[in-house]
């Protein structure tokens, strides 16, 4: 039988990124194919759910839109059966992918993080396309080619830098002084700043 290692489903507001406010129920899928230092999800604890558990349990809330996350989502078996169940049921489906798997064509609006901390696993781009990037600041040598290297090689609407906390401390300043260096001379500032505002608002 197929079934989804899931660690949390949540109705809340999406923290990030261009669509920051929109209400939104949360997939978090459990695996990924990074181990970031600073990640901030825990997607190794995990319950199994059949795909009509799932679908009951989405049902439930009342968004009509839906943000799988994870953990890493495109790593995720058996997606594609679930995405187009989620569509055939009428829901917007977003993304929030590290950007080092192929994004399935039914997924409706997609966000890449892709990591600094692992940037030789970018050499090959497997998906050159999204709506948006957003990018973990860290204050490292190398982090702003990092960005426009990606800013090359991923076509996209909009690219932020994104603070992140680092040893319990959110690196506010540095972030904001590499997006001042990433946007220096340019006619349009090309990136811009997103916040996990949901951190600040207290809310999942
Ligand atoms: N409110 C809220 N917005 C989010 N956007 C991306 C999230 C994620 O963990 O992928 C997230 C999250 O965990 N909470
Ligand atoms: S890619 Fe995302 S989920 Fe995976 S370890 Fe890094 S921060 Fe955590
Ligand atoms: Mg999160």
């Amino acid at each position: 039988m197929i079934d989804y290692r899931i660690v949390e489903i949540f109705e809340s507001l999406q923290g990030e990124g261009y669509n920051t406010g929109m209400p939104a129920i949360f997939i978090r899928f459990a695996g990924c194919n990074l181990n970031c230092s600073w990640c901030d999800t825990n997607f190794r604890q995990f319950k199994r759910l059949t795909l009509e558990q799932l679908m009951a349990i989405v049902g439930q809330f009342n968004s009509s839109n839906i943000i799988i996350t994870g953990g890493e989502p495109t790593m995720v078996r058996d997606l594609p059966l679930l995405l187009s169940r989620l569509k055939q049921a009428g829901y917007f489906i977003a993304i929030e992918s590290n950007g080092l798997g192929k994004v399935d064509p039914l997924i409706d609006y997609i966000a890449l993080s892709p990591k600094f901390c692992y940037q030789s696993r970018y050499h090959k781009i497997v998906q050159p396309s999204a709506n948006e990037v957003r990018i973990v600041a860290e204050k490292q040598t190398g982090f702003i080619d990092f960005c426009y290297y990606i800013e090359q090689h991923i076509q996209a609407k909009r690219y932020y830098l994104s603070p992140c906390e680092i040893n319990g401390e959110m690196n506010m300043f540095d972030t904001i002084e590499l997006l001042g260096l990433i946007n220096h001379n340019r006619v349009d500032n090309k990136w811009l700043l997103s916040l996990q505002t949901h951190k600040f608002a207290n809310i999942e």
